[in-house]
Formats: C-alpha cells, sequence, structure tokens
C-alpha cells in the first residue's frame, strides 16, 4: 500500500485538546510566545495530541523530548508540533505549561516522516512507534512515592491502625526515608486508607518523582595548562605534570592516576596552583574498545570489482540486490562501497538478522574501519543504547551495525543502508506492534533520506526477487508490482557474484532417503552416509556442522516406514501436533481452516505403528552422538547454550581454534559463519522445515538449507553435505541438491501467483486473544463477519480467511484466534474498516492486535 496521509487517522487523532485540570500560573508574569502539541506517554492517551504552553526560559523543537504536567502526575512527552500563538479553541489561560526538555535535538531531518509512515503502515499509534525507535527509559513515567515528613510524637504510632503503622514502619527501615507507591501498596493490606490517615496527621507525604531519562555518563578529565612562574612544585608533581604533557596533555582523572600511581590528591593540589584543569565530560558507553589487528581492503575478484563499480556510481535513491552465493565475498563488497562513502562526511547502516550471530561480521568491520563502527542492539544495557544514540547523531561519519531496530539508527546523513542476508525472518517484527519489516522500512528511510540501500543475499526472498531481479518484461506482473509498492519507483539493480572466492566450489550436496535407512535396519537417528562422514573428521582432523531444526510447541505427524504426512482435506498443508496440556487431549490441527482430528495410532498409508510427531531437539542429537562416536569432541550451539553474554563469541572461536571436531546447533548456526576448516555439514532431519504449516515453508527450508551447505568448504579443502529426509523428492530439497536458485524460485513463484499468496497479493492477520475461549471466539466471529467484502463485490475484493485457532492456540491461559486478510494483487491493500470501529467491538477482555505482512501464519 503507497503511504497516503488519509491513512494516517488511526496513528493520530489531530486534534488539539488542553491538559485537563486547571489553569496554570505563569512565574514571573511573562506571557508565553511558544505553544507545542504533544503526545505523552500514557496508555489510552497515546492517540491524542496536547497543547501546552512554552515557558519564555525553554525553547522547544518537534522531537526534543519534554516532561509536562498531566493531571496529578509528570509524563515523558515528546513535542510533535510547535507555534506561535495559542489554538484557537483553547482559552490560553487553560493550558498549562512544559516543566522541561529532557533531551534536545534527538531526530535527525525526515526521520519523523519515516516514523508517520511505519505508524500508518502498521496501523500502530504514532507514540508506540517512537518507543520502537528511540532507546528505552526515554519517556519514562514519573513515580509517586511516599516519604516521613514531620515529626513523630513518641509512641503515637501505637494510636493508628494497622496499616499506618505498618507504612510507617516500612518508611522507618527505608535507607532513603521513602518507598514508591506502588511498592508500599502491595506490601501493606488497606495501604490507601492507612496513607489517608498518615497525611491527615502531617507524618507522611507523597510526591512525584519526574522521569529519570538515563544521563550521559560523565567522567573526569585532566588537561595540562602550564606552570606559572613562582609556582612552586614537588619532584612528584613535577613528574606527574610532565607525564601528563608527554601524553598529548589530556588524560582521564582515572588514568592519570593509573599512569602515575598517584592520588586524586596531589592532582587536585595541581589544580589549585593552576597546573591542570580538571572537568567533566561525557564518556560515551559504547563498549568494545579492544584493539583488533587493522585489515587492509582484499583485491577483488572481477565479479567483486564490477558490482563494486556499479555502488560506488549511485547517487540518491536506488535499490540494489546483491546476489552472491554462499562464501562469494559480499562482506568484502560491502566493505570497499562503504569506504568512499564515509570518506564523503556521510555514514551507514548494516543491518545483520542477528547480532550475536554475526560476531564475524562484526570484526570484520571493525578490523577495517575501527572507531567508527557502532554496534546497536537491543542486547546492549539502556545506557549504552542512549549513548550510541547520541554518537550518532553527533553527524560524524561512522557506520551502526545492528538488527532491525537499527534501521531508526538517528544518522543524520545516511549514505547507504545495506540489509545483509535480506531474506531472513528475524528482520520481522511479530510483537508487539508495530509489526514492522526492517526491508519495508529500510526502503522508506533510503528513499527519505535519498541514499541508496543495497540487499544482500545468497537466496532472495520471492518478494525481493520478483522487484529486484531483471526479468522478461510482463505487462500484468508489472502493474501488480507497481500496485502492492510501498515506495516510488526507483533505479534498481541486480548484482550477482555467481562463484566463490577463488574459484571454490560449492560443496556437493547428498540427500539421505531416511525411508530406506529404516528398511536396512538402520533405526540411528545418523544415516550410513553422515556417519562415515563423522567417523572421517577425527581420522583428518577436519571440523563439521551438525545442523538441527527445531521448531517450539507445533510440529508436524509423520510416518518412519513411509514418510506419510498428516494433512489438511482442505487446505493442503500438513496438520499439526497440538497438546497444550496434560489433561486436554491431543489434537492434529490446520490453522488456514480450522480443521481438526484425533491423531491416529497407525499411519493410514502402511499401518506401520512408528506414526509420531516428529522432533528431535539438539539435545537428543548430542546424546547420541556421545554414544555412537565417543571421541569425536562436540560443541552445542543452541539457545540453551548461548544465553550469556558473549557466549556465541567464545563458542565460535574455542571452534574455529579447533578445540571441537563437531558443531551441533539450530538455525543460529547457520548465519555468516565462515570457517575455512569445515568441510563436513550435516542436516539431521530436514523434514521439520519442509513441514511448517505455512505458504512459505518451501522458500523457507530452501534458504536455511543452502545457507547451512553453504558453511562448508570455504577453505582450501573441499566440502561435502549431507541432507537427510524422509521426503528427498521435495522440491525445495531438490533444489538444494542442484543449486538450483532460479528454478526453484520460478515454480514458487507459480504456486504463489495462483493462490494469490505474496508477492503476488498481500495479507494482514488479526490476531485475537483472551481469558474466555467463547467470547474470544465470538469476537473473532464478528469481526469476521465485519470484514467480508460486499456482497456482490467478491471477485474484485479481499478474501477473509478463518476464523482459526493460531498455532499455539492458547499462552499462558489466553485462547488466540486469528483471522487472515487475502488481498489479491489487484486489490489495494487496507484494513476494509476503520481499526477504531472493530476495536470497538472487541469486549474489554479480548486483546486485538494487527499483523501487516506476516511472516509467521502456522
Ligand atoms: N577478494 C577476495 N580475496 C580473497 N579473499 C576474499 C575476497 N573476498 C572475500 N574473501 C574472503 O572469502 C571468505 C568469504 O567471504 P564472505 O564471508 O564475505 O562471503 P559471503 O558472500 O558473505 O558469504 P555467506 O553469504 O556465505 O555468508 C571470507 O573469509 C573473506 O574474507
Ligand atoms: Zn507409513
Ligand atoms: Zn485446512
Amino acid at each position: 500500500m503507497p503511504f497516503s496521509p488519509e491513512t494516517c487517522d488511526l496513528s493520530v487523532v489531530s486534534l488539539a485538546v488542553a491538559e485537563p485540570g486547571g489553569a496554570y500560573e505563569w512565574r514571573g508574569g511573562d506571557r508565553p510566545s511558544q505553544w507545542v502539541d504533544v503526545l505523552v506517554d500514557l496508555p489510552g492517551e497515546d492517540r491524542k495530541l496536547w497543547t501546552y504552553a512554552v515557558p519564555p526560559d525553554l525553547s522547544v523543537r518537534p522531537g526534543d523530548i519534554l516532561s509536562v504536567p498531566f493531571g496529578s502526575q509528570q509524563l515523558g512527552a515528546i513535542a510533535v508540533a510547535t507555534g506561535d500563538r495559542p489554538p484557537q479553541d483553547l482559552d490560553p489561560e487553560a493550558v498549562k505549561a512544559v516543566e522541561d526538555v529532557v533531551v534536545s535535538g534527538f531526530f535527525p531531518a525526515s526521520y519523523w516522516a519515516l516514523l508517520e509512515r511505519v505508524a500508518a503502515y502498521y496501523y500502530t499509534p504514532l507514540i508506540q512507534v517512537i518507543k520502537t525507535a528511540l532507546p528505552p527509559g526515554l519517556l519514562g513515567k514519573s513515580q509517586r512515592r511516599i516519604r516521613l515528613s514531620g515529626d513523630i510524637p513518641k509512641g503515637a504510632e501505637v494510636f493508628c491502625t494497622p496499616a499506618a503503622r505498618q507504612i510507617l514502619e516500612l518508611l522507618g527501615e527505608s535507607k532513603t526515608g521513602d518507598y514508591s507507591w506502588i511498592y508500599l501498596r502491595r506490601q501493606v493490606p488497606n495501604a490507601t486508607r492507612g496513607l489517608h490517615e498518615l497525611s491527615k496527621k502531617g507524618w507522611v507525604e507523597s510526591y512525584l518523582e519526574p522521569p529519570k531519562p538515563p544521563r550521559a555518563k560523565l567522567q573526569k578529565a585532566v588537561t595540562f595548562v602550564g606552570v606559572e612562574p613562582g609556582v612552586e612544585l614537588t619532584d612528584r608533581q613535577h613528574e606527574v605534570l610532565e607525564v601528563l604533557r608527554r601524553r598529548g596533555g589530556e588524560l582521564w582523572l582515572t588514568e592519570l592516576q593509573q599512569i602515575c600511581h598517584t592520588s586524586s590528591g596531589l592532582i587536585q593540589t595541581l589544580e589549585s596552583k593552576g597546573c591542570v584543569e580538571i572537568d567533566e565530560r561525557e564518556v560515551l558507553r559504547t563498549g568494545d574498545r579492544r584493539r583488533r589487528e587493522r585489515d587492509r581492503p582484499k583485491d577483488l575478484t572481477n565479479y567483486q570489482e564490477s558490482a563494486l563499480t556499479t555502488l560506488n556510481d549511485l547517487r540518491g535513491f536506488n535499490r540494489v540486490l546483491l546476489h552472491g552465493v554462499t562464501g562469494s565475498g559480499k562482506t568484502e563488497v560491502y566493505l570497499q562501497a562503504i569506504a568512499p562513502i564515509l570518506d564523503r562526511g556521510a555514514s551507514a547502516i548494516v543491518l545483520v538478522p542477528e547480532i550475536g550471530l554475526t560476531p564475524q561480521l562484526c570484526d570484520r568491520f571493525r578490523a577495517r574501519f575501527g572507531d567508527k563502527v557502532l554496534v546497536y542492539h537491543s542486547g546492549l544495557s539502556d545506557g549504552e543504547r542512549y549513548d550510541s544514540w547520541r554518537q550518532m547523531l553527533a553527524g560524524s561519519p561512522q557506520i551502526v551495525i545492528g538488527t532491525r531496530s537499527a534501521i531508526f539508527a538517528p544518522l543524520p546523513k545516511l549514505g547507504a543502508i545495506v540489509l545483509d542476508e535480506e531474506y531472513d525472518d528475524s528482520y520481522k517484527q511479530d510483537r508487539p506492534s508495530p509489526t514492522y519489516h526492517a526491508r519495508t522500512v529500510a526502503e522508506w528511510r533510503a528513499e527519505l533520506a535519498d541514499c541508496p540501500l543495497i540487499l544482500g543475499s545468497a537466496t532472495p526472498s520471492l518478494e525481493t526477487w520478483v522487484d529486484y531481479a531483471p526479468t522478461e518484461p510482463d505487462p500484468t506482473r508489472d502493474r501488480y508490482r507497481r500496485r502492492q509498492a510501498t515506495v516510488s519507483p526507483a533505479p534498481t539493480h541486480y548484482l550477482s557474484l555467481p562463484e566463490r572466492i577463488h574459484g571454490r566450489a560449492l560443496p556437493p550436496v547428498e540427500v539421505v532417503d531416511m525411508r530406506q535407512e529404516f528398511r536396512k535396519g538402520n533405526k540411528s537417528i545418523f544415516s550410513e552416509s553422515l556417519q562415515a562422514g563423522l567417523n572421517q573428521l577425527v581420522e583428518t582432523g577436519q571440523q563439521g556442522i551438525l545442523f538441527i531444526h527445531r521448531r517450539g510447541h507445533s510440529s508436524f505427524v509423520s510416518c518412519r516406514s513411509c514418510g506419510y504426512v498428516m494433512e489438511c482435506p482442505h487446505c493442503d498443508v500438513s496438520l499439526s501436533y497440538h497438546h497444550t496440556h496434560e489433561a486436554a487431549a491431543e489434537r492434529l490441527r490446520c490453522h488456514y481452516c480450522g480443521y481438526s482430528q484425533s491423531p491416529l495410532d497407525r499411519c493410514p498409508d502402511c499401518h506401520s505403528p512408528y506414526f509420531k510427531h516428529f522432533g528431535s531437539g539438539t539435545q537428543r542429537v548430542t546424546q547420541a552422538l556421545a554414544k555412537q562416536f565417543p571421541e569425536l569432541r562436540v560443541i552445542r550451539f543452541d539457545s540453551d547454550t548461548t544465553r550469556t553474554k558473549d557466549a556465541h563469541r567464545i563458542l565460535l572461536t574455542r571452534f574455529a581454534n579447533k578445540e571441537a571436531d563437531l558443531l551441533v546447533g539450530t538455525q543460529m548456526l547457520t548465519k555468516g559463519l565462515d570457517i575455512p576448516q569445515v568441510t563436513l555439514v550435516g542436516v539431521v532431519a530436514a523434514d521439520g522445515l519442509l513441514n511448517l504449516c505455512d505458504y512459505r515453508a518451501a522458500e523457507r527450508a530452501f534458504q536455511t538449507l543452502t545457507q547451512v551447505v553453504g558453511r562448508a568448504g570455504r577453505g582450501g579443502d573441499r566440502g561435502r553435505a549431507v541432507i537427510q529426509t524422509y521426503n528427498p523428492d521435495h522440491p525445495a530439497i531438490e533444489a538444494v541438491r542442484r543449486q538450483q536458485y532460479e528454478q526453484f524460485i520460478q515454480a514458487e513463484l507459480e504456486t504463489r501467483e495462483a493462490l494469490h499468496y505474496p508477492p503476488y497479493g498481500r495479507l494482514i492477520l488479526l490476531k485475537v486473544s483472551g481469558m474466555d475461549e467463547a467470547t474470544v471466539c465470538e469476537t473473532i466471529a464478528e469481526l469476521a463477519h465485519m470484514l467480508q467484502p460486499e456482497p456482490g463485490w467478491e471477485d474484485i475484493a479481499h478474501e477473509v480467511l478463518g476464523p482459526s485457532p493460531a498455532p499455539i492456540a492458547r499462552v499462558s491461559n489466553r485462547y488466540r484466534w486469528q483471522l487472515l486478510l487475502k488481498f489479491p494483487p489487484w486489490v489495494p491493500v487496507h484494513l476494509p474498516r476503520p481499526l477504531e470501529e472493530l476495536r470497538s467491538r472487541c469486549p474489554h477482555t479480548v486483546r486485538l492486535a494487527i499483523d501487516v505482512d506476516p511472516l509467521n501464519l502456522g
């Protein structure tokens, strides 16, 4: 859906309302000459603009973060627009004044427009988008606190009620003499009455603590001034001064103390004698100051060279797909494309799917660009994120590497945006709103910043392929494409790196039919071929990677003898196994239409009793390995073993240092891993990928398997891959085996086109949840009814699929149902009814969430 201002009405009702609660008394009698409309950070009030006066001693610009009085609270707010006269329909006397400007200049130019687009497109209140973009804590709400006041006559508390007594006791024990009201209310039964009693006696008072945004961290710096004639110094003082002077005249106080083994007292004496100045400076908590070896640009291969030439010539908004097979040197191209951008004084954003999984990539950028590289992601502490923001706003040329939220990095002069592994699902936020896709936002951002967008991948998503790859002219598809586009047309380039570096071969892929293994009597989870490969690792001293696909709660049911998979009779997708809790009945369900049945004991096809829901986690596999290959040194790499900070880097470093023969893990080891001595890649069971109850299952399986296979043979030794499956003829497996991207894509596209699934058609998912199943079902049924196209218009309107239970039908006692709106390519994509109207039909116990362009349906 192209962005249009009309779609904005859901995010902000542009109506100025005076803040309720009485007139404001001007300090000193000066009249304000500026007014500001703000969004406040308070649930329920986050769609309205409120008008405040700006006191004469403050100045406010849009994007500033303010603290404002609101009812009895102090709230964080953000300035949206300013004006030089009070709004006409408001009595200026009734308008309250801004309390303070908390942070100023937080938004670079065009940034506001980006946030508004996100808000409109993803049906999300603007304030929610702002909170997604900003470092946390900036819009923090103030807190009501209670403290002791006045003299309490000794022993007087015995005449109080138990609640009042308990409050006094607690406050008496508090080190600061106060507590938050929330805390007291939780601790003390009837706290409200107790507080009332104590306030009347004047023994306690409540006060509001204003929001505390993370503050810049300050540290003391010492600057060399000189020695005036006549100033007498001890030898020791001379020595310290000399050290400071030789080190460039400026050091952190702590540093100088360490170097000279001296106290701060001595340095303060130097200050009092006028020889040095000590002042507080901002230190940026942007982490990682480890020294690294610098690396130099590599001589490029011809393909890399020609891609780089195109990239270097780009000016303004351009869209680029860099399609390079695994190990073709895409990263080197990004590095060399970004260098001249920095030289021009501009900055770049580099997005990666998951930062923890790509320590190697960050290291390579740091090795090339040193301190200019800033890593930004949600794993940083609030203080670190705050500091990163400030450093970005400074505007000096830099590179921000980060996960999806880094697309909001407030770089004022943006020269390029790179999205590596653009097909990766983690670029999409499922929850909470806005459910944005970083690739979509990146296009808007590049358009607004007028800079190139570079998407990189070995296996581009179908969306990107249709949009970026050169194809035969096809008027119908072109028309679709234009209708579905979210940005204005821009020059689009397709760059290809079809070969690995140094002409290395892609690893040959062997597909093992596990049904045959079973028939041969091999009941192990490792096929003979994979066993041979594993044995060889120990003999040759080479390394291997074993990939296990595992997905949380739902899984499909298949037959171990014949590979038969239970499917929905109406939808052509596999049924998934549901067993919500101990007492519940086991069910097989379709996530598209809601069909369900009980599981069978035997395979309906071959009557084998080995008919189970499928699943083999890393733990099970490592146990099997230990039994069958006791001499193999294994590192387990999954969400259990990588919980601690830096665990990814540590485990990967140990593996790269050859402390283990085999790395066993899930999805997370498919990404960007570049370890030359890996020669064997094994996929324990590809089937978990194939049978996801999702129209994108085949595409995702192809991408994941291609990535995993691509980890082998990146060094001098040839690699090979073994994929185990019950489904050797599946088109995705077949395509990975032959390493034929385009053929696979073309076949997939035809299916999508026939069914109007993306990229030929678009989706909006409505999710409803609540504690009472009946209410949830009634609500979703009513929404489904409301969203039906007008009778007679069905042929040229959207389709409504469902209602059906969500893939995980109950989460923390909330029942979840969903509805899918499918928009054929000729239908404009937007909610057929205003969101407010839909919300008004939901009882207050039921939550409604909207996912635009959902990636996970089942
Ligand atoms: N021109 C070059 N000359 C020599 N080595 C290179 C060159 N370009 C890249 N390399 C090296 O080749 C290896 C693979 O490159 P890189 O990791 O950038 O590939 P990639 O295309 O990003 O791979 P993948 O998509 O599989 O992660 C790296 O070790 C990199 O340092
Ligand atoms: Zn069977
Ligand atoms: Zn179905």
